[in-house]
């Protein structure tokens, strides 16, 4: 089975409502769908959405370097050099992680169609289950507190609460919510680089003094700042996880050697797709670290993806933040993942299992149909 082109397509999905975090505030999933074709008629399907204030990529971005710079390296590639065309993707470009990441996830899901086997059971095995935590958003308190209630309704038991807007506000924010769901649910922060390094060690020794118990700090301080991460990660008692600043398996080195955090979250569209995933969970685990598995406001295909390896690495990876689908208000992929709620199911189908995908907007000689 050989590449024989790389489609593109635009998918979107109205949220169930806004989702706002310290960095950003949007109202639907927008992946670029990627399609890779084979001349045995078979697709490979991938995605990636734009998060410009965190990877720096957009649709425009990732459709240049794609179209232009990788697309000319893969086409004519038989699909079983699997390592071959792994290393062509990573070594297109500097940066452009998510653009990376979207045709990486769709030449595994081929290798794995091409092999008759569901993605994670290539990749070793593991549970067709998994569960997922909940995104509250930052909002004013009362709304916040009323939208952990209701998570804790729909079945979640771990959320993930964004704050970092201001700092004071975030402590009552925090305070508030615990104060309703405390014997409910688990609680883990996301301040998405709000904070400065004091900032956060005053904040979570105010929430660890009244009596707040927390899973974990979730990237409080800028992504470049690591002496920052490192000041936090050596003073709280809450174990700090890097999101912004763990892109790339070096980062994650630097990061675990030197004690600046705790905890790495992995997502396909910072480490460029499931080959440096991979690594990095492989590093962790030498250093006896814990990830999380998290992903950006985004859909069903580049969420399932992620859900297969971290099916594949449960050892390590034993914390799941793929909650971007089920904030969809519906799910236009057919086959394949499941995201209810909750509950993530990988399905059973050969790679990530997708059979039809609903509302595609294909890109026609350069126009979007
Ligand atoms: C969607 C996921 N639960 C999440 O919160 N991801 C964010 C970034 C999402 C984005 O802005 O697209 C994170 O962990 O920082
Ligand atoms: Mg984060």
């Amino acid at each position: 089975m050989k590449i024989t082109d790389i489609r593109f397509a635009r998918l979107s999905v109205p949220l169930i409502t806004p989702f706002k975090t310290a960095l950003r505030s949007v109202s639907n999933i927008d992946d670029l769908v990627v399609l890779v074709e084979t001349d045995e008629g078979v697709t490979g399907y991938g995605s990636a959405p734009s998060t410009p204030v965190i990877t720096g990529d957009t649709h425009g971005s990732m459709l240049f370097i794609i179209e232009n710079i990788i697309k000319p390296q893969l086409v004519g590639m038989p699909v079983d050099e699997l390592q071959a065309i792994v290393s062509k993707i990573q070594k297109s470009a500097v940066s452009n992680t998510s653009a990376k990441a979207a045709v990486e996830i769709a030449v595994y899901d081929l290798w794995a169609k091409s092999l008759n086997a569901p993605l994670n059971t290539l990749l070793g095995g593991g549970p067709a289950t998994l569960k997922t935590d909940v995104t509250i958003s930052v909002n004013p308190v009362n709304e916040m507190v009323a939208d952990s209630e209701r998570a804790i309704t729909d079945g979640f038991d771990v959320l993930k609460i964004k704050i970092g807007n201001d700092i004071a506000q975030d402590i009552e924010r925090v305070k508030a919510i615990y104060e309703v769901i405390k014997d409910r649910a688990i609680i883990r922060l996301d301040v998405n680089q709000g904070w400065t390094a004091k900032q956060t060690v005053y904040a979570v020794n105010q929430l660890e003094n009244a009596g707040v118990e927390l899973e974990l700090i979730e990237q409080p301080v800028k992504s470049h700042d690591i002496d920052g991460m490192r000041f936090v990660t050596q003073r709280v008692n809450t174990p700090v996880m890097a999101d912004e600043s763990a892109f790339s398996p070096r980062q994650v080195i630097e990061l675990l050697e030197t004690g600046a955090a705790d905890i790495i979250n992995i997502k396909l569209m910072k480490t460029g797709g499931l080959s440096n995933a991979l690594k990095i969970a492989d590093i962790a685990s030498s250093y006896q670290a814990e990830c999380m598995i998290g992903c950006m406001l985004e859909g069903s295909i580049g969420v399932a993806a992620a859900a297969h390896l971290a099916s594949a690495r449960s050892q390590v990876i034993n914390k799941i933040d793929l909650d971007g689908p089920a904030l969809g208000k519906f799910d236009p992929v057919q086959g394949g993942a499941t995201f209810n709620k909750s509950l993530i199911e990988l399905g059973r189908g050969p790679g990530l299992g997708i059979e039809s995908i609903e509302g595609l907007q294909p890109l026609v000689n350069g126009v979007w149909q």
